[in-house]
């Protein structure tokens, strides 16, 4: 197994834009074969190492990653165009200049913002000249009950209206009943109304009841052609978990071996610590490679985790400078 020891890759897009996952018909055999060993994936989840295995050097580096991987979002009902405004100029600067200065990387910026619908248009112009993609999340979010007719157009309403990403929830009554073409038809009529828009399939992993439904429904969503697949809307009582993280990541890789095609990953909800942020992205490396810490790749869906990380890297320069210090007067 693999360890953060290393500093990640490099900070930039890669270099090859994955071609899009166009999915493939439903395979009712390979979903039902999908499995889930609940004690296994928990001990594996326990063993994933944590900021203290990660290398003093190298802790700047994975924070910084961690912020170009991120949907830094606001989904509260009180959202107003000031709280969109002023999180797309943390989106363009995500820590102070003179931090990224000192960290050598002056010019990242988060990975996307993610808003509620009626916010796409502020987020949009706040956001012109940047090359931070918009997400909206859509669909009667959070809970996706409203007529599917109305789903389907909220889409294509937050596309007309800029979005570069489309955040949709999946019906959970389809998986809990295990009716798989009806989940795979919902989001195939959703991946089509996105258009050139990029989708995340939002499970809602708290509300499926057992691991061994994440796993067949992260399958057919891929199947439906998802370009993301992503934990949850924040909103359930339980949301982003490092054993569903791994049944998910795990569904991506046998995807991937089976078509060749590159699913991103999501996990959304609760993720506030920065040393939380360096266990996702190595369980990343090791389960899928270092092509998967790029941001077309992952994202952490987090509106509360860039504070901490910002605090955390402030602790890394003033430490680093000590350490000069004493150094200069021994
Ligand atoms: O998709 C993103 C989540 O809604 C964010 O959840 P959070 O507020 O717990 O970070």
């Amino acid at each position: 197994m693999h360890s953060p020891t290393t500093t990640p890759t490099d900070h930039q897009l890669p270099q090859a834009i994955e071609p899009r996952n166009p999915g493939m018909e439903l395979d009712l055999d390979w979903v039902r074969r999908a499995q889930a060993n609940t004690s296994a994936i928990e001990r594996r989840a326990k063993s994933l190492p944590g900021r203290r295995s990660v290398k003093k050097d190298y802790q700047a580096a994975w924070l910084l990653k961690a912020i170009t991987c991120m949907d830094l979002t606001t989904l509260s009902g009180d959202d107003t165009e000031g709280r969109v405004r002023r999180l797309c100029a943390k989106a363009r600067q995500p820590v102070r200049a003179e931090l990224l200065e000192q960290l050598g990387m002056p010019d990242i910026t988060t990975g996307a913002i993610c808003v509620y619908h009626d916010m796409i248009s502020t987020a949009v112009d706040a956001l012109d000249g940047s090359g931070i993609p918009v997400a909206a999340v859509s669909t009667g979010f959070p809970a996706g009950l409203s007529p599917f007719h109305l789903r389907v157009e909220e889409i294509r309403e937050g596309v007309k209206a800029g979005a570069d990403e489309i955040d949709i929830v999946i019906t959970r009554r389809h998986v809990l009943q295990g009716n798989w073409q009806a989940l795979y038809d919902e989001m195939r009529a959703f991946r089509e109304a996105c258009g050139d828009a990029h989708v995340k399939a939002i499970l809602a992993t708290g509300e499926l009841g057992t691991l061994r439904n994440v796993a067949r429904a992260s399958l057919v969503c891929m199947m439906a052609g998802a370009d993301f697949i992503k934990t949850s809307t924040g909103k359930e009582s339980v949301n982003a978990t490092l054993p569903v993280s791994l049944v998910m990541v795990r569904a991506i890789r046998d995807y991937y071996d089976r078509t060749g095609y590159r699913v991103g990953y999501k996990p959304a909800g609760g993720i506030s610590k920065a040393k939380d942020a360096v266990t996702y992205l190595s369980l990343m490396k090791d389960e899928l490679g270092d092509r998967w810490l790029q941001p077309d790749l992952f994202r952490f869906g987090a509106s509360s985790l860039l504070g901490d990380i910002e605090r955390q890297l402030e602790h890394h320069v003033t430490g680093a400078y000590s350490a000069t210090y004493r150094h200069a007067l021994a």
